[in-house]
């Protein structure tokens, strides 16, 4: 992989603030051939010049990664996309969670080069079709939806971005495996 800064013209953030509740213990650092999967899911994004990690302080250190607590705690993810959007400092923002640990550099590439003039956001197809919000490029300009979103009681991720002006980008849903439960890490480690 070419990691020449051209290619890395957008921000990333890692939101964290989860209780993994169905995993059961933290899976942020829950281990996967030998590392937690917050390293995997960091280190497809450490060419990126800017990288935040949407984190209670204190709660993780990740070496290169800026920590910014949550501004609506406990409130899910759209909630951390909008703390993460209001602080980078570049026109895209790749946005992810902690548990996509078979995200790569070549994947975020993909979703950058699909990036047109006038989308708002480029997301995944999963296995199943559908958009995977978890793993996205935003645009910045998204900020005052995701506040009028969460001010209005919405939590849906996948609202962030009206439909009409986001990109889908199929052919990445190996790499979109996520982790729930401790059963989904055992399935994704006996794979290979
Ligand atoms: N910043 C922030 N991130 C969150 C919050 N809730 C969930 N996330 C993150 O969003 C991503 C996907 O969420 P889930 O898979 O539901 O993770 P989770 O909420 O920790 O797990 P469950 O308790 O089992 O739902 C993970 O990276 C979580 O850490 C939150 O309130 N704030
Ligand atoms: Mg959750």
């Amino acid at each position: 992989m070419d990691w020449a800064p051209r290619d890395w013209d957008f921000s990333a953030a890692i939101t964290a603030g989860g209780r993994s509740s169905r995993f059961g213990s933290d899976k942020a650092l829950a281990l996967a051939r030998g590392r937690p999967l917050l390293d995997h899911v960091a280190e497809s994004l450490r060419g990126c010049p800017t990288r935040l990690l949407i984190a209670p302080t204190g709660k993780y250190v990740l070496d290169g990664w800026k920590v910014i607590p949550d501004t609506r705690p406990g409130e899910g993810p759209l909630a951390g996309l909008e703390v993460a959007l209001s602080h980078t400092p570049t026109e895209w923002l790749a946005f992810t969670g902690v548990d996509l640990p078979g995200l790569t550099a070549d994947f975020w590439q993909a979703l950058a080069q699909a990036r047109t003039s006038a989308s708002l956001a480029v997301f995944p197809l999963d296995g199943e079709g559908r958009p995977q919000p978890l793993a996205g490029l935003y645009r910045r300009d998204l900020l005052p939806r995701v506040t009028e979103l969460l001010d209005a009681g919405e939590r849906r991720l996948k609202l962030a971005a009206p439909p009409e002006r986001y990109v889908l980008v199929p052919g990445w849903s190996a790499a979109l495996r996520n982790i729930n439960t401790p059963d989904d890490l055992a399935a994704l480690l006996s794979r290979s």
